[in-house]
């Protein structure tokens, strides 16, 4: 059998095709004007509930947790954040860098000094770290495990630079959708936690 091709930066365009885009811009506005309905009561607890579980089945303590800090219309993670921090996991949260770079996973801490970063993103102060595990942003998902972010590309770069790494995305299930438009730099979630389910592709 012929080895699977892997594509290169040299052999892949700089972005999706414009039809893809569009598709994707319009799922988006879609998804958003979905997440501006109030979720279902319980379920952004029952998610991070969920999340926290799905880490200290595969982790021990001292294992470093990549997670995010919400912005608005998101799940907020930072109960999880102090939960796990307070077990003994470093808590890793991405600095935004320009468009076209991976993020950036610095150590947070309840006593983190928190920086202004791009798209009101906010980070803590001090080193840069390497996860054990990344927790990835959903606006939409499929069945397949592919996603749709906001549309920077960044968690696909910040993954394609760190083979081996587990990536668990993470949604309420009303952001599942039949099939998300997907390009060549779109690699499927092996996992996704939903505050009903895990989802295993
Ligand atoms: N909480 C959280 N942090 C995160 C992400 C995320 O999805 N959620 N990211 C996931 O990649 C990265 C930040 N990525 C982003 C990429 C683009 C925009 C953006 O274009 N925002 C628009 C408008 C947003 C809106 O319509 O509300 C803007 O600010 O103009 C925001 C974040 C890293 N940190
Ligand atoms: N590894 C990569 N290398 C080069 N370009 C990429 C890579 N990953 C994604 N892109 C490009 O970045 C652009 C944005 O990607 P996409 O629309 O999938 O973002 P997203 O997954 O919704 O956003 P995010 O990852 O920030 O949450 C697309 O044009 C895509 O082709």
């Amino acid at each position: 059998m012929a080895a699977p091709h892997i594509p290169t930066p040299s052999d892949l365009p700089q972005s999706d095709p414009p039809a893809l885009v569009e598709a994707k811009a319009e799922l988006r506005r879609h998804l958003r004007a979905l997440r501006a309905a109030a979720p279902a009561p319980g379920a952004a607890a029952a998610l991070c509930r969920r999340m926290g579980e799905h880490v200290r089945a595969v982790l021990p303590p001292g294992a470093c947790v990549a997670a995010v800090w919400p912005l608005p219309g998101e799940v907020d993670l930072r109960g999880l954040c102090a939960g796990l921090h307070e077990d003994g996991y470093g808590v890793l949260l991405p600095e935004t860098p320009p468009r076209g770079q991976p993020l950036r996973f610095h150590r947070w801490c309840p006593e983190a000094v928190m920086h202004r970063g791009r798209f009101g993103t906010l980070h803590p102060d001090g080193p840069a770290a390497r996860p054990d595990l990344v927790f990835v942003p959903l606006l939409g998902f499929d069945r397949r495990g592919f996603r749709l972010g906001y549309g920077g590309g960044y968690y696909d770069r910040t993954l394609a630079g760190l083979p081996g790494v587990p990536a668990v995305g993470f949604g309420l299930s009303a952001q599942e959708v039949p099939a998300v438009p997907v390009g060549p730099y779109d690699v499927p979630l092996p996992l996704i936690v939903t505050e009903r389910e895990v989802i295993r592709v």
